[in-house]
């Protein structure tokens, strides 16, 4: 492709990505990649480095064309504009280098008109920040977000919103079913794979260098997983042993699941559950490849309600990895700065509650709960965490540093101290992640020490399962 062509395919990628802003914007650069398989590998990395570094400086991009008066700010041809707007402030292209480009050849995007000139010729010599931003066009966020950023990082925001911008590494875990992380290592490096033990994760290893590792063999004979160390890390805290009964209430595509059933020696039960049975599915293949036999898929749909009912009090720990805004993952997903929504946040809130009230009821008393989000914002975090426990006084929260020692057989790190995990980019290298470590008190201490237990009551506090729910 010549460079004209690169930035025509540039732009017509951020068109789709704009106009399908409902779905991830990997999967639709996957998609348009797949119709257009004429475009060669090379080609192919260069335009998504760009299209994905651009979505990363969406925000000051934009303000530079505001500034400048360009047109696309006002019209739905804005990825041009951003593109072109890229192209200057930048990689530092001259007007002329990037009418050369804009000169509506074949497969080369249409040329420049005079008000686009304008613009641009008004960039030449600028880079991409400018005393003028303000802090959240400058950390490239949505005005309405910055207050939540900010109350979640105080003083720091700004350096933890800024180590977003990083492209995150390649983060593997080790399925501790088929090898150790010695000789998964060692598999990989004969793919030609170089990786480093990880600073947290015991089963975890970090790719030296970006690669793909789905094709080799390592990754298809079940040794490995792609997963980011802090994803990792909240699927310990589970802390999931042979034998124990496991809840994984929002399993999703199985992430987690497969993290946990690594634990338990396929000795004990996991039961995956989610709403939407399509993900589950998509679980399926992972575990067998990850030679899982204790997994139980359950769609949580009207066919499995009665059955859910039965479950109370039957688990031994609840992992609720609750969906969420996904602030913390925004360095893999940099679309999600620009399509979270104020309402979008407001729906999440309320949904994130009932999931926990609901996931709440099959922890056994002695049982843990364990309430994750990939998010970093307090509203889905520490606060939901205080209001649920104002409402289900028979939980308490256990220090995350007192469930780390156990769960990873490690001391914890200073780092990671407090009474929740609160992972970020800038301090630990990992996703942004948050998890509490709750327990359901046994029995006689939920019900307060004046209350003497009948029979009846000494058996539920065994632990064996019941129909409803002590709340
Ligand atoms: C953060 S994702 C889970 C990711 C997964 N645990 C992993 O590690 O790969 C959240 C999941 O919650 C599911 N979900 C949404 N509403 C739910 C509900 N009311 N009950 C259970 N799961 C729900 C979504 O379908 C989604 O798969």
């Amino acid at each position: 492709m010549t460079p004209g062509a690169r930035v025509a395919a540039t732009i017509e990628l951020l068109d789709e990505i704009v106009s399908h802003a409902d779905r991830p914007a990997d999967l639709v650069a996957n998609a348009y990649f797949r119709a257009r398989r004429y475009i060669g590998g090379g080609d192919r990395r260069s335009v998504s480095d760009r299209v994905w570094g651009i979505l990363r400086r969406w925000g000051q991009l934009r303000w530079w064309l505001k500034r400048t008066n360009h047109p696309a700010d006002q019209t739905n041809a804005l990825p041009r504009g951003i593109v072109a707007a890229d192209l200057m402030v930048v990689e530092g292209r001259a007007l002329a280098d990037v009418e050369a480009m804009f000169d509506g050849g074949r497969y080369r995007p249409d040329p420049l008109d005079d008000a686009e000139r304008r613009a641009l010729r008004q960039m030449e010599g600028h880079s991409l920040s400018h005393p003028e931003q303000p802090d959240w066009v400058r950390l490239n966020v949505q005005e309405w977000v910055a207050p939540h950023l900010q109350e979640a990082y105080g003083e720091a925001w700004g350096r933890e919103i800024a180590a977003l911008e990083n492209p995150p590494p390649v983060d593997l875990r080790v399925n501790r079913l088929k090898a150790t992380v010695a000789e998964a290592q060692a598999a990989l490096a004969r793919e030609g794979i170089e990786t480093e033990p990880m600073r947290y994760a015991p089963d975890g290893l970090r790719l030296k260098r970006r690669l793909s590792v789905v094709a080799g063999e390592a990754f298809q004979n079940g040794l490995v997983e792609v997963q980011d160390e802090g994803s990792q890390l909240v699927a310990g805290l589970v802390d999931a042993q042979p034998g124990m009964q496991i809840a994984d209430y929002c399993a999703g595509a199985g992430g987690k699941t497969l993290a946990i059933a690594a634990g338990m020696n396929n000795k004990g039960r996991v039961v995956a559950m989610d709403v939407l049975e399509s993900r589950l599915d998509r679980s399926a293949q992972r575990l067998r490849r990850a030679g899982a036999h204790n997994v139980e898929r359950r769609a949580l749909d009207g066919d499995n309600r009665k059955w859910l009912k039965r479950q109370a009090g039957a688990f031994d720990r609840v992992l609720v990895d609750a969906p969420c805004t996904g602030t913390g993952t925004w360095r893999r997903n940099p679309d999600g700065r620009w399509t979270l929504r104020p309402e979008d946040l407001a729906e999440l809130v309320p949904k994130q509650a009932a999931i926990l009230d609901a996931a709440a009821r099959l922890v056994k008393p002695g049982g843990g709960l364990v309430y994750a989000t990939c998010s970093v914002l307090p509203a889905e975090n520490e606060r939901q965490i205080e209001a649920f426990l104002e409402r289900h006084p028979e939980f308490a929260a256990v220090p995350v540093t007192d469930v780390w020692r156990d769960a990873m057989g490690a001391e914890p790190p200073a780092e990671i101290g407090g009474p929740y995990l609160r992972l970020s980019p800038l301090r630990h290298g990992t996703d942004g992640f948050f998890a509490a470590t709750l327990v359901r008190k046994p029995k006689a201490e939920a019900e307060g020490p004046d209350r003497s237990l009948d029979q009846h009551d000494k058996v539920r506090a065994d632990g064996s399962a019941r129909d409803g729910d002590a709340s």
